[in-house]
């Protein structure tokens, strides 16, 4: 940002850049079509009113969105009119913070007029960051009568160890436990900080009986040496980590402990394929390492203690509640992290950007992204999953929607790469999905809630030579062709997915209700695209009729 000194007007330019690396093209086209220059600064002037000023910040907040849409949001792109409104809550989040850095990173050698329309304009972007929280927030109910004795013992174990933490522990309901706020916290301040000794990472192995061992196995990735040393570690009364390892709940309820009701619950749906699949591959991972470690080494690998349950256990551990962290020297590690992992998530979480051990303090921060009041659950984003992985590898489906929720289509993308010379073609997408269409804004004609980079493959499949001067009459034809075609390929799905050899919900385990929930989502999400088709043919009808008339 720099200021420009005209004769009695002063300017600040602000200048949001797009990385070259992302998706240049794409983002660079989209901010073209909705009538914004990426390499020309937004320029404030000493002189504007508060109505200007405002316009100026949703100019820059319209251009921060795109820069900060990741491949998912992109693909839907074609959804946001005009990008006028929030495209996600977490792409929300990051363009809101991305525009006020880039207005706290300004050189600060300026007018009093322009220190305070810069203070102005700051304070303006943490209120919509509230403001975000306030439109998509979870509520919490905190169940009062489960006891946290063992979670606080942790807590302050951890705490005697250098742990700083305005978070407590407690019974949240749907979700175990979860981290309340003990105080009102706003953006920037650290709701929890976590010193590196009492985090789990590779560095604690080196000292193990088992290294010397892992250390002949060849190929063994890190990950898979944390994942034994914890199935030996966490029944070691004398371990260092043993209030940790006390907290963890006898079975994590993710979808690779599925039995087989729930499984056959998911029939018609990817996640049954999924989670066959993930579970095949876990079951190849033991059986390459066990029973060979323990007749090899029985005092360092137990038979008992490896069991295959033990290490679906282990696994479900590590998948459910490890985190990746950036040392000081740079490396990424895949680390368990007491009392931090008690932090729940949500699609619209507190807090973002974790990944980091501060070099100074020797720590990991958790720093707010949006404010969190007294009391209330402060979240986490666990990453841009969709329900299917979260309930594969974590065992739960979020609240309210979810953006990622998509389901991927299997088309072939081959012949969109030919004569893919310049520019960002919509179609140049090397896989295509849907997602529900409630999440659309735009359900117009040429559009209709649908993604724009399928439409347009699908378009292209069906009539090669259609150009920009295509007449009216053929393009409504063609799309009328794309949505009968969307419409049969959905209704097979959704055939796929009757619901009737569902279990009554009320006295099914806890796997099949979530299998239940999840087969339901799907339907929705299906159900949407077959209303899209449906409302897309009348409205093409209709056009159509007044056409040839
Ligand atoms: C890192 S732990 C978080 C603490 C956890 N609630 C506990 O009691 O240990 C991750 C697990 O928490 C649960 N979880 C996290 N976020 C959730 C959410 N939004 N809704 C329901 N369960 C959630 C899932 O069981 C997930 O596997």
């Amino acid at each position: 940002m720099e200021v420009c000194k005209n004769q009695n007007d002063e300017e600040l330019r602000l200048l949001l850049e797009l990385s070259e690396t992302d998706h240049f093209l794409h983002k660079k086209k989209l901010l073209e079509d909705v009538g914004l220059n990426v390499e020309s600064p937004v320029c404030i002037k000493s002189s504007s009113t508060p109505d200007q000023l405002n316009d100026l910040l949703n100019l820059l907040i319209k251009r921060a969105r795109v820069i900060n849409l990741n491949e998912v949001e992109l693909y839907f792109s074609g959804d946001v009119v005009n990008l006028e409104h929030c495209v996600s809550p977490r792409n929300e989040l990051e363009a809101l913070h991305s525009v006020h850095e880039a207005i706290n990173n300004s050189v600060s050698s300026e007018s009093c007029t322009i220190k305070h329309i810069k203070r102005k304009l700051q304070e303006e972007t943490v209120n919509r960051i509230h403001e975000v929280g306030n439109k998509f927030r979870e509520e919490t109910r905190v169940v009062g009568d489960s006891s946290v004795e063992k979670e606080n013992s942790l807590l302050d174990w951890a705490v005697k160890n250098g742990m700083k933490t305005r978070l407590h522990i407690a019974c949240v309901e749907g979700a175990g436990r979860g981290a309340i706020a003990k105080e009102d916290l706003k953006v920037g301040d650290v709701a929890l900080e976590v010193p590196l000794s009492v985090i789990i990472s590779i560095e604690f192995l080196h000292e193990s009986d088992m290294f010397p061992i892992f250390q002949k196995i060849d190929g063994i990735s890190e990950e898979t040496m944390l994942l034994l040393w914890s199935m030996k570690e966490k029944h070691k009364n004398e371990s260092k980590f043993r209030l940790y390892f006390d907290t963890l709940p006898e079975n994590f309820n993710t979808g690779l402990s599925f039995g087989i009701d729930a499984v056959m619950a998911l029939d018609g749906t990817l996640l049954l394929e999924e989670i066959v699949q993930a579970k095949e591959h876990l079951r190849t991972q033991y059986e390459e390492l066990f029973p060979v470690l323990s007749d090899h080494f029985p005092c360092v690998f137990p038979s008992e203690l490896y069991t295959w349950e033990q290490f679906l256990w282990a696994c479900e551990l590590w998948y459910s509640n490890s985190m990746k962290v950036i040392f000081p020297d740079g490396k990424l590690r895949t680390c368990l992290i007491p009392v931090a992992s008690f932090l729940n998530h949500s699609t619209c979480p507190n807090i973002m950007h974790y990944g980091r051990i501060d070099a100074c303090t020797n720590s990991l921060k958790f720093s707010l992204s949006r404010t969190c009041f007294s009391g209330e659950q402060c979240f986490l984003s666990y990453g841009n999953f969709s329900s299917s992985h979260l309930l594969t590898f974590y065992g739960f489906l979020p609240r309210g929607d979810n953006p990622y929720d998509i389901i991927p289509l299997d088309i072939d993308t081959a012949e969109d790469d030919e004569g893919s010379e310049v520019g960002p073609p919509a179609s140049k997408w090397s896989s295509h999905m849907v997602r529900g269409t409630w999440l659309s804004k735009n359900h117009k004609i040429f559009h209709y809630g649908l993604p724009t980079p399928l439409l347009d493959h699908l378009r292209k499949a069906r009539n090669p030579t259609c150009q920009p001067n295509t007449s009216t009459h053929e393009l409504l034809e063609t799309d009328l062709d794309v949505l009968g075609g969307l419409s049969s390929t959905f209704e097979g799905m959704m055939e796929a997915l009757s619901d009737e050899n569902q279990e009554d919900r009320e006295i099914a385990g806890w796997d099949v209700k979530l299998a239940t929930e999840f087969k339901s989502l799907q339907i929705k999400i299906m159900s949407s695209i077959l209303a899209a088709c449906d409302s897309g043919c009348k409205m093409l009808e209709s056009e159509l009729g007044k056409h040839t008339v």
